[in-house]
């Protein structure tokens, strides 16, 4: 699914999550990742709002929050405890925020006291939208340039610059128009989001349009209505576009490349393998694979780089055909065994049918033939 975005009045963390959620991303389902990351005395609703005459939806986000300021090692620690691949996705702009400021208070990044920006509301928000993106099945995320206001913004630096100079950093290589709103439109969460999401930025990619919905702003402007337009589409047929990342390793050992390809997958890698190669100097090495949503790059990148110690890694744009496939569930002797069917074939799902095969004493063949025949 592509999330093509249209920020005529910028982007914020809660624009975003509203928009989403106004997608149809399940709020249980996105509450429960935020509730994962243990923290308490917050809550998070969608309430229908009319917005200069468009209908939109808001995230109202509540925190207990009595910290004036907080490092950012607090949040990527909170933000680690959600279900993967959604806690790479949030500490991927939580780190990217933790970079920008450490880099403008020269401080390293996990030690820079962050003020407004450290509030446990970026939890919601960080958790929240990649929880959301992640239940929508988003695989690419597109946008049309960001609009930015002009002025300034009051906060706890005292009055800055809009845009503020946290965002700037953090939207450097996205398409951006200057817009006649006054103050802030883009918020440094907003921007990390963006980021962390691998967002690129063009006109409408080719793709069978889905439904649209508008996330509100806090703010009002007298130009245009302060919405996030969002609309969700199938991309068109010809392969949906996934990124390759590849890297050469000729001195890490092969648990070390088994612990890294179960990490990639479990981050959400579309599929991860390694295959031998003579490298310089006659080594036997291997070139670690990893297929992947063009969203889920950075924080693959940083896996592979941080677990083979490689100095960089390739990447290529390629076209992926994936036939459309279900899942149903059926039981043998009380174990339940997932079914995926595609165009031409149904298959039990393996660790289903190894665990009933275990848990019965009986053979994995058998189970399987019954787990079949049991669909009908
Ligand atoms: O909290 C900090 S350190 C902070 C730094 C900066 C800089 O640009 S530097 C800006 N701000 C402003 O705080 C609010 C909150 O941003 P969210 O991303 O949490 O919504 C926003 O107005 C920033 O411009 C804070
Ligand atoms: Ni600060």
């Amino acid at each position: 699914m592509i999330l093509w975005l249209n920020p005529t009045t910028g982007v914020s963390g809660d624009m975003l999550l509203g928009a989403l959620l106004g997608l149809g991303a399940p709020l249980d389902r996105v509450r429960a990742a935020i509730e994962a990351t243990g923290l308490t005395g917050w809550s998070l609703s969608a309430r229908q709002v009319q917005v200069d005459g468009i209908a939109a939806t808001r995230a109202v986000v509540e925190v207990d929050d009595g910290a004036a300021e907080r490092h950012a090692s607090e949040l990527l620690e909170r933000a680690s405890r959600a279900p993967e691949p959604i806690a790479s996705t949030a500490c991927s702009a939580i780190r990217a925020i933790a970079e920008v400021e450490g880099g403008l208070h020269d401080r390293d990044p996990e030690q820079v006291h962050l003020h407004e920006i450290g509030g446990l509301d970026t939890i919601v928000d960080t958790v929240g939208v990649a929880a959301a993106v992640h239940e929508l099945g988003v695989a690419e995320v597109r946008s049309a340039p960001i609009a930015l206001g002009s002025g300034t913004v009051r906060c706890a630096h005292g009055e800055l610059p809009a845009p503020a100079p946290a965002a700037l950093r953090l939207l450097e290589g996205a398409a951006v128009i200057g817009a006649e709103l006054p103050g802030e439109t883009v918020t440094p969460t907003g921007a990390a989001l963006l980021r962390a999401l691998g967002t690129r930025y063009s006109p409408p990619p080719a793709m069978t349009l889905g439904p649209t919905a508008h996330g509100a702003g806090g703010k009002r402007f007298e130009q245009r209505p302060n919405v996030l337009t969002a609309s969700l589409g199938e991309p068109a047929a010809g392969g949906s576009p996934m990124l390759l990342l590849e890297c050469n390793v000729d001195d890490v050992t092969a648990e070390t490349l088994g612990h890294v390809l179960d990490l990639l997958l479990e981050a959400g890698a579309a599929d991860a393998w390694t295959s031998p190669a003579a490298m310089k100097k006659s080594r036997p090495g291997h070139v670690l694979h990893v297929l992947c949503h063009p969203p889920d790059e950075r924080a693959l990148t940083e896996i592979a780089l941080a677990e083979t110690g490689s100095l960089g890694l390739r990447r290529q744009e390629v076209s992926r055909t994936a036939l459309p496939r279900s899942i149903s569930t059926v039981t043998v002797d009380g174990h339940p065994i997932r079914l995926k069917h595609g165009p031409h074939r149904t298959k039990p799902e393996h660790d289903d049918v190894a665990a009933a095969a275990r848990a019965l004493g009986r053979p994995l063949r058998e189970i399987a033939e019954r787990a079949l025949r049991a669909a009908g």
